[in-house]
């Protein structure tokens, strides 16, 4: 399987007045094109760090990203934000829709940004909602949905653009048990029929086991996997 992301000695901190906080102490990861992997650890162990460097929010202090074998922070500022909007799907615990538009408008957007077909944009947004079972609320607003029906709709927003890469903070964290594994459940539908690859940040055990594999972070580093007992 190729790689979609490797990363190599990542490091990250922050200076906050007299302090340096290091957050990440020398990451080393691989990430196989069209895999799931569930991001875990303890509050405050770097997790969302992590994702935002793997998304190109943020920048690390030193070591590299290569993405599909080529190196992510030796591009531009302006490089990095054409790349997040056309190869990064982002979805966060708070889902960030604009309120005054519609599910579907909402969807559209980034399309609309990068200057797709309107007509087109309107057909993947409205197919989008439908394989997430919202078919039934293209007109509604934000306020007019459920907790869960707002996810899906930025989840169905984070896949509008076709990227290669879906990093999820947290997308469940503020919803029940039951919302959280139906949501969970239509992530990894898309995932297999699309065959994205998949980066969620959970403090969900059971759902983080769902994935593909797991990560573990703890005080700025990888854990070692512990061996399966024979
Ligand atoms: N911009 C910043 N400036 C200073 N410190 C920061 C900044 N961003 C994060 N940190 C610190 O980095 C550490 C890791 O934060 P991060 O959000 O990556 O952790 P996390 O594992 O995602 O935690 P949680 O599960 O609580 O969301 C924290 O101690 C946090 O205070």
């Amino acid at each position: 399987m190729s790689s979609l992301l490797s990363v190599k000695g990542l490091c990250k901190s922050y200076r906050t007045g007299a302090a340096t906080v290091e957050v990440l102490k020398g990451i080393d990861l691989e990430v196989a094109e069209g895999t799931t992997t569930a991001l875990v650890g303890a509050s405050g162990a770097g997790k969302s760090t992590l994702l935002h460097i793997l998304g190109a929010l943020d920048r690390p202090s030193s070591g590299s990203v290569q993405f599909r074998g080529s190196d992510l922070f030796a591009r531009s500022d302006r490089e990095l934000a054409d790349f997040r909007s056309t190869s990064i799907g982002f979805v966060f615990q708070f889902h960030h829709l604009l309120p005054e538009f519609t599910a579907l408008e909402n969807v559209m957007m980034p399309a609309l940004i990068a200057r797709t077909d309107r007509r087109q944009a309107e057909r993947k947004a409205a197919e989008l909602l439908e394989e997430l079972g919202l078919g039934h609320r293209l007109v509604h607003r934000p306020g007019e949905l459920s907790g869960g029906e707002q996810q899906r709709v930025a989840i169905a927003r984070a896949l509008v653009m076709e990227p290669a890469l879906l990093l999820a903070d947290e997308p469940t964290g503020n919803l029940d048990m039951k919302t959280s594994e139906a949501i969970h459940g239509s992530l990894s539908r898309l995932q297999q029929k699309t065959g994205i690859t998949l980066v969620i940040v959970t403090h969900n055990e059971r759902l983080a086991a769902g994935m593909e594999r797991v990560v573990r972070l703890a005080d700025g580093l990888i854990e070692p996997a512990v061996p399966e007992v024979p």
